[in-house]
């Protein structure tokens, strides 16, 4: 039976996730962290994603709870998640790493400690999103240097990072598959006299309004016809069983950088 841990237990993702780690097979959930002045510390985390008591207790602190799971699953923000890198790194635990809004630099942080211990990190771990990501990279292979590649998101008005993570490593792709750096080619939104669009940018849009959950476009606009690739997530269930699927992939597993794309077998 693999212990887990959930990290960030009364967010959004974190209750949900409570809840698909306690319908998974092989899988029990065996600790629930949050912020250490929450109001919901010492609260049962069954209780927190309205499943009734599971006798786990929430708790403000990683290190309390070190002995009790094998795999820590963190949803958090990148600032958190980075301090429990380095409490896992120490004891040897895997992690399922959900976070967004890491720097280029955090990112090679998670490589490092990568090196010591199996990590999964995926900007979305929804099974349809990396099928996406396969599609979009034949997409920009078939369609190469002959179309516009405009990138549109939305998402509910608490996220707190822009663009979305789905939709970095959607532009990451595409811009591998033609060759490009996207740190060199993506425009963040436009305004005012912005001259006429250069054919090698990847532009980003953003929405943040009211409860939608995750939805993403990739568009690749030519003369005379455009294909569009779009993924809308309707649940945030959809993202924790890949997180917890990930979680039981993980424990047969070597140190070592992976992603939901290794998780599928589709890398
Ligand atoms: N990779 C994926 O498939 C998905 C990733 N996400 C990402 O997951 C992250 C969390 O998203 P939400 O759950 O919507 O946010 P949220 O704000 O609802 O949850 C974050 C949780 O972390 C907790 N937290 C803050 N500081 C902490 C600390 N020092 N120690 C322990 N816990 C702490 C907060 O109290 C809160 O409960 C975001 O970066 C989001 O982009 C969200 C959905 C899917
Ligand atoms: O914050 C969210 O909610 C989501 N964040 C992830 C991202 O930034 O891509 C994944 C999903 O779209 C939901």
């Amino acid at each position: 039976m693999r212990r887990i841990a959930v990290m960030g237990a009364a967010g959004r993702m974190g209750k949900i996730l409570i809840e698909a780690v306690e319908q998974a097979d092989g899988a029990k959930l065996t600790a629930a962290v949050d912020r250490p002045d929450s109001s919901l510390i010492g609260a049962d985390a069954g209780e927190l994603a309205a499943l009734g008591k599971i006798g786990v207790v929430l708790a403000g602190d990683l290190g309390a709870v070190l002995d009790q799971f094998d795999v820590l699953i963190d949803f958090t923000h990148p600032s958190v998640t980075l301090k429990n890198l380095e409490v896992c790194r120490q004891a040897g635990k895997a992690m399922v790493i959900g976070t967004t809004g890491f720097s280029v630099e955090e990112k090679q942080l998670l490589a490092e400690a990568a090196k010591q211990i199996p990590i999964v990190f995926a900007a979305n771990y929804s099974v349809g999103v990396n099928l996406c990501l396969k599609l979009l990279d034949t997409a920009a292979r078939v369609l190469g240097d002959e179309v516009d590649i405009e990138i549109i998101e939305a998402h509910h008005r608490h996220k707190v990072d822009a663009p979305s993570g789905t939709a970095l490593r959607m532009g990451e792709v595409v811009a591998n598959a033609l060759g490009r750096d996207l740190q060199k080619v993506a425009v963040y939104g436009r305004e005012g006299q912005t001259g006429a669009r250069e054919r090698e940018t990847i532009g980003f849009a953003t929405v943040r309004a009211g409860d939608v959950v995750g939805d993403h476009t990739v568009l690749f606009a030519a003369d005379g016809e455009r294909v569009e690739i779009t993924h809308k997530a309707s649940s945030r269930m959809t993202f924790a069983k890949g997180a917890v699927r990930a979680a039981l992939w993980l424990q047969s597993q070597p140190a070592g950088l992976y992603d939901m794309q290794d998780v599928l077998g589709l890398s």
